[in-house]
């Protein structure tokens, strides 16, 4: 499908993806992608980058932090399309990180996720259109691939939105695409950052399930990440970074012999709700149609839609031959391996020279 007729040849639209003097939309702007973003955007040498979130407290310890006069903010809410129009004005490119992304919260409240993953998704995608802005970066999870909970189902929603956004309107001027990606290292309130303090504390590491697996990938990886489908895009398409994964065995192990503790207790405390053992980055149907780019893989957007001879009649021999690409199959690494994964994160940068 990489020939899809919706679809401008990526050579054709590079000219629109130069970041130099344009001013780029970061919504959920505040958070650990979209402070990220901003400053390697500002290092870039954009004109200005507007940050949308909902947030005032960490708008201004934001603004403090980064004391820099091309940072512009917007209060607001993607769930509430008049202050996402307001953050777009003068945008050239959009990236959409704003997202309810806890599995517990979105489980107990999955209409809060339909508005703002669904519904606040689409308003996004919408006012960039009718701001004329060049490019949107929706950033989506692998729990979104046969999703079994409302966080991850919400994000599979919101994939559909972008990518019917492309098939329906073929002339626009805005290229919407999808990033997929999985767990971040160190990312607020997950599973690295527990195991440091549990260690810290003296109290044993909490397991789940030991031969749980999880895609490992760090937040620069997730910038290089939305960066590649900024750069390349075509209408639709969705972009995924090759990851390595380790069992959660592993990873209690790498981070309790990387603080120096290789004995520290361990207490499996069983599989939480709504989780999976292993994590889907690209389920098969979209493995038969990726494209290889080296450290990514692409997925044209299937633009099939309104012939439904195809989805009915015509099957796809293609489908049979291929696996999802999971946390489970992809690069397992050792404890060795990820421990000197964990040393590349600024959070243990302070142990590097230390004993190994
Ligand atoms: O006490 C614990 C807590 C978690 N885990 C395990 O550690 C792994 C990672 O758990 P996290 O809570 O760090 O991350 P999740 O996979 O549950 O989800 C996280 O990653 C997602 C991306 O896939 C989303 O970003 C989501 O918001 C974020 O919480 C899982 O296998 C989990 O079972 C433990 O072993 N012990």
């Amino acid at each position: 499908m990489s020939d899809s007729i919706l679809a401008p040849t990526p050579s054709a639209v590079a000219d629109d993806r130069c970041l130099a003097e344009r001013t780029v939309a970061i919504t959920g702007g505040t958070g650990s992608f979209g402070s990220t973003m901003a400053a390697h955007l500002l290092r870039r040498g954009v004109g200005a980058v507007h940050v949308l979130s909902r947030d005032e407290a960490k708008q201004h310890d934001m603004r403090v932090a980064f004391a820099d006069e091309r940072l512009r903010f917007f209060l607001g809410d993607v769930r509430d399309r008049e202050s996402v129009a307001a953050a777009f004005v003068g945008a050239d490119h959009v990236f959409h990180a704003a997202a309810l992304k806890q599995v517990p919260s979105c489980e107990f409240f999955p209409l809060q996720a339909v508005q703002t993953n669904v519904l606040g998704s689409h308003n996004v995608i919408e006012a960039a259109h009718a701001a004329g802005v060049a490019s949107v970066v929706c950033l989506s999870t692998d729990k979104a691939v046969h999703p079994i909970n409302a966080m991850g189902q919400s994000k599979a929603l919101m994939e559909k939105t972008a990518q019917a956004f492309a098939r329906q309107h073929p002339g626009s001027a805005t290229v919407v695409s999808i990033t997929r990606y999985g767990n971040v290292m160190y990312s607020r309130g997950s599973v690295i950052p527990l195991f440091v303090r549990q260690i810290a504390e003296g109290v044993p590491m909490t397991l789940t399930d030991p031969a749980m697996t999880r895609f490992l990938m760090s937040l620069g990886e997730s910038v290089d990440l939305v960066e590649h489908a900024f750069e390349r895009a075509v209408p639709g398409d969705l972009f995924v970074r090759k990851a390595p994964a380790c069992t959660m065995q592993t990873l209690a192990q790498s981070v309790a012999a990387l603080l120096g503790v290789p004995d520290h207790p361990i207490q499996v405390i069983g599989t939480r709700h709504g989780e999976k053992q292993h994590e889907t980055l690209l389920s098969r149907e979209e493995m038969t149609s990726a494209l290889d780019e080296g450290d990514y893989y692409r997925v044209p957007v299937d633009a099939r839609s309104m012939e439904y001879s195809l989805y009915f009649e015509e099957g796809d021999q293609g489908a049979v031959r291929r696996t999802d690409y999971t946390s489970e199959n992809t690069v397992r690494m050792d404890v060795e391996q990820t421990v000197e994964l964990l040393r590349t994160l600024p959070e243990f940068a302070h142990l590097n020279g230390a004993a190994r």
